[in-house]
């Protein structure tokens, strides 16, 4: 699907020459796009991938990320809601983001750039690979093992999934199998650069961290943050519902995220303890990890007592019904439920975010076994400076008597 290039004819003489002396780099603007059917909070880590990418080739190159509109996702489910091509101001600080690196919305880019992507890099594994115990990275062009969803039109341009835009073609578009680190494709990515001013990455979720867990990958989760009306409105559950506030709390943050840096131990929380509840498709997925609603209460009450809680924070994807059984139990269990004009407006991923935040904030967090939802509330508890003993843990399936505790990803500055 080559059209009139080599990818990896990288010329490295001529990538050092375009910045050396007054030659200002060119404006390029890299795309990404992830699998259909991840979630949320994998699309969160994936972004983090993709801007730490952004970060390292901006040592002497000018990238603009630009910011896949968010939807449809398939665990946002309530009838009636816009589906698709929400903003990312919608969830996140836009200017937060911009700190860390430059960062556009797509429809931003559209006005700037025009409908019209250059390249298109489909990424895919190596064809009947196993793992073999020996880690290489490698990444090659090559044909596309499955049919490819872009397709070549009669105008020359290929047409495919571009979140819903339909006026959006790509000139060229290539299948790469790619194994390793996110910079694996910086070759590929400045082999072109002649020609290529946009790039978009599909599948970019087959990139791995390029440095996970040290300090620069926390200034990209840091830089994360949520968006200021979603935060209000966590923060007012908080404070009339749960007796919780930021002066209370020791939760204040700084408002630039570079600035605020604080020791572990040093938040103590809300007055309740908060659970992330994953159930639904986790159920069958992972069965043996979570509990029934009678365990998890059972696991609950100890620690009711031992922090002397004064309400259960509940967030969850569980029906009603199963909420309503919880309450049997516990009866100081209480959950975020929207205003119907904030669904409206922010959707089921604004909620998330709301009950997300909730979570953040308690006095002890107990979570879902391999829920990135849950590690996302955890990264969120470390940036505010909880102990990691009130963070790191998680609920147990039914048959077990004890289970392992999530790994302590502790924050770095
Ligand atoms: C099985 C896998 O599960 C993975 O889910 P997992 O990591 O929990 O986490 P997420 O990737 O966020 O996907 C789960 C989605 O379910 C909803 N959800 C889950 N828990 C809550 C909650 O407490 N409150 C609210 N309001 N909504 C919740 C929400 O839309 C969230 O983004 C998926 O990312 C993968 O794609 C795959 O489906």
């Amino acid at each position: 699907a080559n059209d009139d290039q080599d990818l990896f004819a990288f010329e490295p003489v001529r990538a050092q020459s375009l910045n050396v002396g007054t030659a200002k780099p060119r404006k390029r603007y890299l795309l990404y796009s992830i699998n259909p059917g991840e979630g949320f909070n994998l699309r969160r880590d994936v972004y983090m991938r993709v801007a730490s990418l952004v970060k390292m080739m901006n040592d002497k190159e000018d990238w603009t990320l630009v910011l896949p509109p968010w939807g449809p996702l398939y665990h946002w489910k309530t009838e009636g809601l816009k589906r698709d091509k929400y903003l990312w101001k919608t969830f996140f600080d836009i200017q937060s983001l911009n700190l860390y690196v430059p960062v556009i919305e797509f429809e931003d880019f559209l006005t700037e750039n025009g409908p019209v992507i250059d390249d298109v890099l489909y990424l895919q594994h190596f064809e009947g690979d196993r793992f073999t115990g020996h880690f290489e990275e490698k990444i090659e062009e090559t044909e596309c093992i499955e049919a490819p969803r872009y397709s070549k039109h009669a105008d020359g341009k290929y047409r495919g999934w571009f979140w819903g835009y339909e006026r959006v073609a790509a000139k060229n578009f290539h299948c790469l199998s790619a194994q390793g680190f996110a910079a694996i494709v910086i070759p590929a990515l400045r082999s072109n650069y002649s020609k290529a001013r946009s790039v978009l990455i599909d599948r970019a979720e087959t990139l791995l961290h390029n440095r996970y867990g040290d300090e620069d990958y926390w200034q990209a989760r840091r830089s994360l943050r949520f968006a200021k009306p979603l935060i209000d409105m966590g923060d007012a559950f908080r404070r009339d519902r749960l007796d919780s506030t930021d002066d209370g709390d020791i939760t204040t943050l700084h408002p630039d995220w570079r600035d605020h840096q604080v020791k572990p131990g040093h938040a103590i929380g809300g007055p309740y303890i908060a659970a992330h509840l994953r159930r639904r498709d986790f159920l069958y997925g992972h069965r043996d990890d979570v509990p029934s609603i009678n365990r998890t209460a059972l696991q609950l009450l100890p620690l009711i007592e031992k922090y002397k809680a004064k309400k259960v924070f509940i967030a969850s994807d569980a029906p009603d019904e199963e909420f309503e059984e919880l309450k049997l139990y516990i009866p100081i269990a209480i959950r975020y439920v929207p205003p119907k004009e904030i669904l409206k407006k922010y959707g089921d991923g604004g909620v998330a975010i709301i009950d997300q935040w909730i979570c953040a904030h308690a006095r002890y967090f107990v979570g879902t076994s391999v829920s990135t939802f849950s590690f996302r509330i955890q990264e969120e508890r470390e940036i505010l400076g909880f102990d990691p003993d009130v963070t790191f843990n998680r609920l147990c399936g039914d048959k077990q008597e004890s289970c392992e505790q999530p790994a302590r990803w502790k924050i770095r500055y």
